[in-house]
This record gives structure tokens, C-alpha cells and sequence, in this order.
């Protein structure tokens, strides 16, 4: 306990009677339960004694040392033990939990209570049934089972240890600077002081800084964050005297929608069915949002988040329930709690594996309010390895232990009994086989991109976009590429084998993406579609609305395809949205899930300001090449390396294809042409032409067909490029067949 100062452990009362504590804890003028201290222990040197205020009598517990490990032995009765929220299962070191010791000792009284007993905070994570990519939260309160959702939006945020500089403004009445280091700084409002749990907001507001507060309040700042001691910014306003400052943070109107709201799209943050008590909350349909948060950057850290503190739920997260399969503890994602070399918790202390980290919890709350408490074994195998990849994935790390590659959502269309469903699995006619890679004919014509292949003039105008075309750069290679046919009359004609002529063997089409499962599809009737976006190639892009089956709006932009493309170009649309489906990284433009109703649509993330390309243009005065240009073009290369991670290629960067999410965030989209590479050769060949971006593409592409995460750089090149030049042609006037 030597280093308790620095762990902040405020408990701790070294050498005290029994007496002494109880006198302590029964003279707080706020009896409250739960009412603790630690101290040595009389009886056991070594060892450590636990008195707990419960019900206005003091309940003492023994902490026993066990080498590096400690654990509970308690001096009370079981009734005692389980009012006080002892846990219920621990297990002993032959994994006997107290309910089968007490069958084994023939106590089947103690052995029923124990079993009939179950804990609040009693949690478990599931995937979203009704939000794909999303996570549903169920904790056991008084008996019965409290759903909530947790909704991801992107991975921007992250968490700061102390403070950080916008709290110092905040706590020097900086207006100004508040300002400039949220508007041009990039500074979160949300970040937490990790050991009080406060946000700038708190500060401004406990130290009656009006100004500053004025300034969060209208950059969105949310009003009623809570520190760890549960207190909103304006319960500290007017602890502190200041009650202008309380009035102005309690007059506002109810917090606005989070998922809505642009600037924070890049967080998550828990969305709760109203459960009574609790703190002030305001009704979204089904769903009510407190505090408008909190905005934490991870499903970790939303689980860590409630486990210390209820903050609006009925009670703290306690005992985690694994998923009925064993979870093999080494096949646990690194990066779970990884940061680098060490395993922590927040800003806990650095250990150096997982079960240290848990063994650390389960001896000490250190921070916590309570400590891990019942380790409830799994059962089966571990659902782990079906999370969806980003869900602990960083950016930074790349890599998760038996991950697929594969996309992981399932279609079905259900819509109203309708037959029409759709299974990505492939197999009725209904059901688009995306295991089948329809091969081109000798023409180059594919079943796949029928359209595509139709005599387009080199100038890129094709009977199919005429009216349409926005790239006049893109040029239908089909009459110029070597083609299985063409490619082996070439072969004839030459005497030689294309590797003796320096061009690359045809390899077989590229197996098609393995079977997907998916969620439900979402049912027409919940989109609401909008003004127009943009204009896509087969179809518009709306701005839209989806409703959740609880009544839930989030605004989503809508890919349409459109009806004329039906037959020709469903394939491509699905498998396109098959292919973004599996892709989750926050500079990747995020797609929700299809529909299939009297049309395709794909509903994706709404990306607010829309394409880099036209805002370049547009705003030449607003960007700044040393800093909007560096951030995006950093970005979309994080973006293109998750892409690289998961063995596809893009085939498509440019800057026409990234949107904007703010003048903070940009995102890849348009996967139209991606395709998986070859897994042994690590590059997808095309079999047959199509409408290239020739001025986007590097020799090896437009010559073989080759397509790599290498020709993708290339790509970024000219991305780049064009970002510099403010959004001109590559190549100038110069038509894509004489590039
Ligand atoms: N998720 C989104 N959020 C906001 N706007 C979007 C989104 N997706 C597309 N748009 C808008 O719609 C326009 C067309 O979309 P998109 O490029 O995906 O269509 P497309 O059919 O793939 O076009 P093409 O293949 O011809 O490039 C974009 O330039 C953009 O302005």
C-alpha cells in the first residue's frame, strides 16, 4: 500500500480497531450503504480488514494476501453476505462455486437461495439484432433483464488521462481559446479527466465561467456529462454559488439527437429505455438518452465506463457473463486492453497481461466501485471471432487472431411476408449467388457489368451514360485490354508465352467472396427518403431517415439503383454492399444495410459534406493544404491500409470517391469496382474491361489488368495530386485513351 498516494486510494486507514472503524463509519453525517474503509488487519498480519456500512450496522470483511493475489474471506452470514451484493458465484481454486459446496455439504437450503439469488449488474454485450454494426447491452436489475444499445460512430474519439489543454482554458476562463481549440484545434469537448471523470464542461461551469460555458453550449458541447461522483456540470455550477451559470445550464432544452448531430458522429455512446430511478432523461421513441452521452471510443470503454460508474443506469455493470462457449483467454483480441506493450484499464495501472489486469480488479477496485467480482466460466466456443473486425480495431492495429477476412453480416429480406428475399449465400433465383463469378465471354462481356462493356467511345460516353457521365476519364478498356481470348491469339501470334513477354499469366477469376451471414434487411417502409445527394452512376443518392423497429431515426444517405438497372446491374449493387458490409474503419464510408423493396437501396452512413472533390472546389478559401489536405490525405491512406489488411483492392480512389464527414474527417466510399485479391498472389486480375479511371490507374492496370494495394498507391498519388491542385483534371485536357 505503499504506493497509495499515487494510486489516489483514499480507503485505506492503516492500523485500526474494529471499533475504531465502526466509530468512524457510523459518525458520517451521510450514512449512505456501502460506506467503506480498509485497514490492517488485527488478527492475520498481512493481512487486510474491509468495514462496510450497511443498513446502518458496519459489516467487516477480512482481505486475505495470497502471494501477488488477494481475496475475500468474509465474516458474515450468507443472508448478510448476499444483501451486501457478495458475489454469488465465486469459485474456489477446484472451481467450486458456494452453491456447490453447499449441495456437496448437504445444505440444500443455502444451496437453493444461493441458486435463486441473482445479481444486479449482472451484464452481457450482443451483436445488435435491430442496428448492424451496433451492440446491444442486457443487464439484470431487481430481477429483471434491461436492454440497451450501444451505437457505434466511428473511432475518432479517444481518452486523455488527465487533462487535457481545452479543460486548462476552461479552468482559466479562456473564451477564446475555447474556441479556437475546438474549432481549429480539433479539441473534443468530451474528453474525460479518466480519474475524476470530469469533461471541460464541468470545469467552465464549477468555476462560474459563463463565457466559456456560452462558448461549449453553442459549439455543442453536451450539458449533462457526470463525473465519477455522478454530478452534472450544473449541479457543480451551483454547489460552487455560481447559479447564473446553473440557470443557463439548466434552461436548455433537451440535449439533441446524437446521432443526428454532425459533430459528434465520430462516437459511441448508449442509448437507454427509461428505467426508473434516475437522473433527468429525455424520451427519443423508444429509447431515452441521458447526458447526451457519454461519447467514449470504444465498446471497452463504454462497458469499463459503467462498470465504475451507473451514471443514469439503475446500477454499476458488475459481473460480466461470457458467452456460453469457453473463451479461450489467449484468443482474446490484443487489443482488448492493449496499448503497446501493457494490459490496462483506462488509466489504471499498466500490467503486463490480461489476467493480471483481472486478477489486479479482482484484488482492488482501484478506482472502480466495486471489484470484479464473479467470474462466470463459458460454456461453448467463443462467438469472439464473429465480432465485427473494427470493433477493437484502432487503426492501428491491424491484425486480429483469427479474424476472417470475409465480410460477416447476413441478408434476409423479410418484408411483410413478401417472397422476395435475399440470401448472399447464394441459390434461388431470387437469391443473387455471389458465390459464382460469371466469367466474360470472348468479348469481354460479363454477365456480371453487362452495360458496361457496350461500345463506349474512348472519349468514356457509353449509350448507358449518356446524360450520366461525370468522369469523362473513365474509358471502357474492354476494346484494349488483353482478353482470355485475345490474350491467347496474342500468345499465338507471338510464339511465346505471356511470361516470356513480360506479360503476366491470366490467372483464373478471383474466388468469389465466401458466404456472408447477414442480419434482417431493412424493411422499405422504415426509409424515408429525402432530398437528392448526389448522382451515381445507376442511380441517385438520397439524403434519408431509417427508423428503427423501436422508433429510432438516425439520417442515412440512400443509394438507389434504378429500376432501367434492375436486371442488369443488381449483382453488382449487391455485391458491392456484400463487400462494404464486412468493412468497418472510421475513414471508411459505413454501410448500414440494404433493402429490398421495389427497388435496391443501400443504406449507408450520411457523410454531411459530401464529396472531397466538389468541397475542394467549392471552398478553395476554407482549406488549408498544410493542415484539412495533410489530415485527409492521412486518412484515406489509414482507410486504404485497412482495405489492404482485408485483401481488397479499391480500384477506384480518387478524390470524387472520399466524402467528407467534417472538415476533421474524411472517408473512402464508391467500392463499385473493389474487388478481393488473390490471396496467393496478392493481386485481383481482371478477366475482362469495363470503364476504367485510366488517369487514376498505374501502367500495370490499364496494360494487364493487374490490380494491387500497390496500384491502389498509385492511385492515391493522383488522389493527392488533385487535392493539391485544388481539384483539377489530372492530365489536363488529355483523353484517357492517349494517357
Ligand atoms: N454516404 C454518403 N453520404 C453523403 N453523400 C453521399 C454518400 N454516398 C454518396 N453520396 C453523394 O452521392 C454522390 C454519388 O455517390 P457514389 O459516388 O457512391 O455513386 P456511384 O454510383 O458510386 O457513382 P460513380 O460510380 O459514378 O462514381 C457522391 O458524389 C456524393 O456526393
Amino acid at each position: 500500500m505503499s504506493n497509495q498516494d499515487a494510486l489516489g486510494i483514499n480507503w485505506y486507514h492503516g492500523k485500526l480497531t474494529r471499533e475504531d472503524a465502526e466509530r468512524i463509519l457510523l459518525a458520517e453525517q451521510h450514512q449512505e450503504d456501502g460506506l467503506f474503509l480498509v485497514r490492517q488487519s488485527n488478527t492475520s498480519a498481512g493481512d487486510y480488514g474491509l468495514s462496510v456500512l450497511y443498513q446502518g450496522e458496519v459489516v467487516h470483511y477480512q482481505i486475505r494476501r495470497h502471494g501477488e493475489d488477494a481475496f475475500f474471506s468474509v465474516e458474515c452470514c450468507k443472508r448478510v453476505l448476499m444483501a451486501l451484493n457478495a458475489p454469488i458465484r465465486p469459485r474456489t481454486q477446484d472451481n467450486e462455486t458456494p452453491a456447490e459446496l453447499a449441495r456437496q455439504a448437504g445444505h440444500l437450503e443455502v444451496e437453493r437461495l444461493l441458486k435463486q439469488h441473482q445479481e444486479d449488474g449482472l451484464f452481457l454485450v450482443r451483436q445488435s439484432n435491430t442496428s448492424a454494426g451496433d451492440y446491444g447491452l442486457s443487464v439484470l436489475y431487481q430481477g429483471e433483464v434491461v436492454h440497451y444499445q450501444i451505437r457505434r460512430h466511428g473511432e475518432d474519439a479517444f481518452f486523455s488521462v488527465g487533462y487535457t489543454p481545452l479543460h486548462y482554458a476552461c479552468q482559466s476562463n479562456l473564451p477564446s481559446t475555447v474556441r479556437i481549440l475546438i474549432t481549429a484545434g480539433g479539441a473534443n469537448v468530451q474528453l474525460r479527466n479518466t480519474k475524476t471523470g470530469r469533461v471541460p464542461l464541468h470545469e467552465a461551469a464549477s468555476g462560474g465561467h459563463k463565457d466559456v460555458v456560452l462558448v461549449l453550449m453553442a459549439l455543442n458541447a453536451p450539458i449533462r456529462p457526470r463525473t465519477q461522483d455522478n454530478e452534472t456540470p450544473a449541479e457543480l455550477a451551483r454547489q460552487a454559488g455560481h447559479l447564473e451559470v446553473e440557470r443557463l445550464l439548466t434552461g436548455v432544452g433537451p440535449p439533441r439527437n446524437p446521432v443526428t448531430n454532425h459533430h459528434l458522429d465520430d462516437t459511441t455512446f448508449l442509448t437507454r429505455p427509461q428505467i426508473e430511478p434516475g437522473p433527468p432523461r429525455v424520451a427519443r421513441g423508444d429509447f431515452y438518452f441521458i447526458d447526451d452521452g457519454p461519447y467514449l471510443d470504444s465498446l471497452e470503454h463504454v462497458i469499463d465506463h459503467y462498470i465504475a460508474c451507473p451514471d443514469g443506469l439503475p446500477t454499476t455493470l458488475q459481473v460480466p457473463v461470457p458467452p456460453l462457449p469457453k473463451p479461450p483467454l489467449p484468443e482474446l483480441p490484443p487489443s482488448l486492453f492493449n496499448r503497446g506493450d501493457f494490459y490496462f484499464i483506462d488509466d489504471g495501472p499498466y500490467l503486463d497481461s490480461l489476467e493480471h489486469v483481472i486478477d489486479h480488479y479482482i484484488a482492488c477496485p482501484d478506482g472502480l466501485p466495486t471489484t470484479l467480482q464473479v467470474p462466470v466460466p463459458p460454456l461453448p466456443k467463443p462467438p469472439l471471432p464473429e465480432l465485427p473486425p473494427s470493433l477493437f480495431n484502432r487503426g492501428f492495429s491491424t491484425t486480429l487472431p483469427n479474424r476472417k477476412k470475409t465480410p460477416r453480416v447476413h441478408l434476409i429480406g423479410d418484408r411483410l411476408g413478401s417472397p422476395n428475399r435475399i440470401d448472399l449465400n447464394g441459390g434461388s433465383s431470387l437469391r443473387p449467388d455471389f458465390g459464382s463469378s460469371p466469367r466474360p465471354d470472348l468479348n469481354g462481356n460479363s454477365p456480371l457489368r453487362p452495360g458496361l462493356n457496350r461500345d463506349p467511345d474512348f472519349n468514356g460516353n457509353s449509350p448507358l451514360r449518356s446524360g450520366l457521365n461525370r468522369d469523362p476519364e473513365l474509358i471502357d478498356t474492354s476494346a484494349t485490354l488483353p482478353l482470355p481470348g485475345k490474350f491467347r491469339a496474342a500468345q499465338r501470334r507471338l510464339k511465346g508465352s505471356p511470361s516470356e513477354l513480360g506479360i503476366p499469366e491470366m490467372l483464373p477469376p478471383c474466388p468469389a467472396l465466401p458466404p456472408t451471414p447477414v442480419d434482417d434487411i431493412i424493411p422499405e417502409e422504415n426509409i424515408i427518403l429525402k432530398d437528392i445527394l448526389g448522382e451515381g452512376e445507376f442511380g441517385s443518392v438520397y439524403r434519408g431517415i431509417l427508423q428503427s423497429k423501436e422508433g429510432f431515426e438516425t439520417d442515412v444517405a440512400v443509394k438507389t439503383l434504378r429500376k432501367e438497372y434492375m436486371s442488369s446491374n443488381k449483382n453488382d449493387f449487391l455485391r458491392e454492399a456484400k463487400l462494404m458490409m464486412g468493412l468497418r474503419h472510421h475513414c471508411i464510408v459505413k454501410l448500414i444495410n440494404i433493402s429490398m423493396g421495389s427497388t435496391l437501396l443501400m443504406v449507408q452512413e450520411l457523410v454531411p459534406l459530401g464529396s472531397m472533390l466538389t468541397y475542394i472546389k467549392q471552398n478553395p478559401d476554407k482549406v488549408d493544404p498544410n493542415y484539412e489536405f495533410k489530415l485527409w490525405a492521412s486518412q484515406i491512406a489509414l482507410g486504404m491500409q485497412y482495405l489492404e489488411d482485408q485483401k481488397f483492392v479499391h480500384r477506384d480512389l480518387a478524390a470524387r470517391n472520399i466524402l467528407l464527414a467534417s472538415r476533421h474527417q474524411a472517408k473512402i466510399s464508391d467500392f463499385g469496382l473493389s474487388r478481393a485479391v488473390n490471396s496467393e498472389r496478392n493481386y485481383y486480375k481482371a478477366t475482362h474491361g469495363g470503364r476504367w479511371p485510366i488517369k487514376w490507374y498505374a501502367p500495370e492496370s490499364y496494360n494487364f489488368g493487374r490490380f494491387s494495394s500497390a496500384s491502389d498507391v498509385w492511385s492515391f498519388g493522383i488522389t493527392l495530386w488533385e487535392m493539391y491542385s485544388f481539384g483539377q483534371q489530372p492530365y489536363g485536357e488529355m483523353k484517357g485513351s492517349d494517357i
